[in-house]
């Protein structure tokens, strides 16, 4: 059986969470008329990177994206991969991605592990401490946000779990796109797993966005690309394509654990 993703490539009002919540919300309509069963955000699509002023539009415990999330997916029947918002804690703000599912239940709740130091991320937020698996009407999944694909032995650790599809939200600027097209790909082919990632378009005041959203299957193959425009990117996945892929090359039963860790220590030897 497949399943219709819908990845929302919005523009981002800097700083406005209320201009942001209007437009996800109408581009969710959208995303619903044309029959999307699961639909992503983007990351920070509240605010953008208006780091500076947190104090202000940080989300007090993430309850306002938490809401929002949890009305829409009910009213539409729809899971929402609701991207990341600035969640305001009692020891700092952290960069979190909040999931409903299609019965308005917060299923998912990661917050960013990896702060990314380019854009200033480890002086106003707080990295998270934990996994992001969250199941969705049985299927296997895992959030993980922007910077987070950097990091291959991050996204191991959820496919070692079973993950099935990994959900990817960004705002990764345009001069990477090379970097964010084949580290997403990588990580579709060598862990056999479906990658549906979601960046924003259009530009705040440091940086152009790259757009170019893009599904990628377990043979890492790109089954849908958006072009850098904002928009909504549409694609079928089909989850049994996973157990396929992963028995026709069992890379998993493969792995030789004990041996990668003997090479940790080999040049402290001299
Ligand atoms: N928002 C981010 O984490 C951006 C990551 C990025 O641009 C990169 O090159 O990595």
């Amino acid at each position: 059986m497949t399943i219709r993703i819908a990845c929302l490539q919005l523009d981002i009002a800097f700083g406005d969470p209320n201009e942001n919540e209007r437009c996800a919300e109408s581009a969710i309509e959208s995303a619903v008329k044309d029959g999307a069963n699961i639909i992503v955000l983007p990351e920070l699509w509240t605010t953008g990177y208006d780091l500076t002023r947190l104090d202000e539009i940080a989300d007090e415990g993430a309850e306002r994206a938490k809401a929002f999330a949890s009305r829409l997916a009910q009213a539409h029947n729809i899971h929402l991969v609701a991207g990341s918002v600035a969640k305001k804690t009692t020891t700092g703000v952290t960069n979190t991605m909040i999931v409903a599912d299609r019965s308005g239940q917060i299923v998912g709740e990661y917050s960013k592990l990896h702060l990314f130091q380019l854009m200033d991320e480890h002086l106003y937020l707080q990295p998270g401490s934990s996994l992001g698996l969250f199941s969705l009407d049985g299927l296997a999944c895992a959030g993980v946000i922007c910077y987070d694909i950097r990091f291959p032995e991050w996204i191991r650790a959820h496919a070692l779990a079973g993950a099935e599809v990994l959900f990817v939200v960004a705002e990764w600027p345009l001069p990477r796109l090379h970097h964010w097209r084949t580290l997403l790909m990588a990580r579709a082919i060598e862990n056999q797993c479906y990658v549906v990632a979601c960046n924003r378009a259009g530009r705040d005041p440091n940086n152009v966005f790259a757009g170019h959203s893009l599904v990628i299957d377990p043979w890492g193959e790109v089954i849908a690309e958006a072009d850098e425009k904002p928009g909504i990117l549409s694609a079928d996945i089909d989850p049994a394509l996973v157990a396929d892929v992963r028995t026709r090359i069992p890379v998993f039963a493969d792995r030789r654990p004990h041996d990668y860790e003997t090479a940790k220590n080999f040049f402290k030897t001299y």
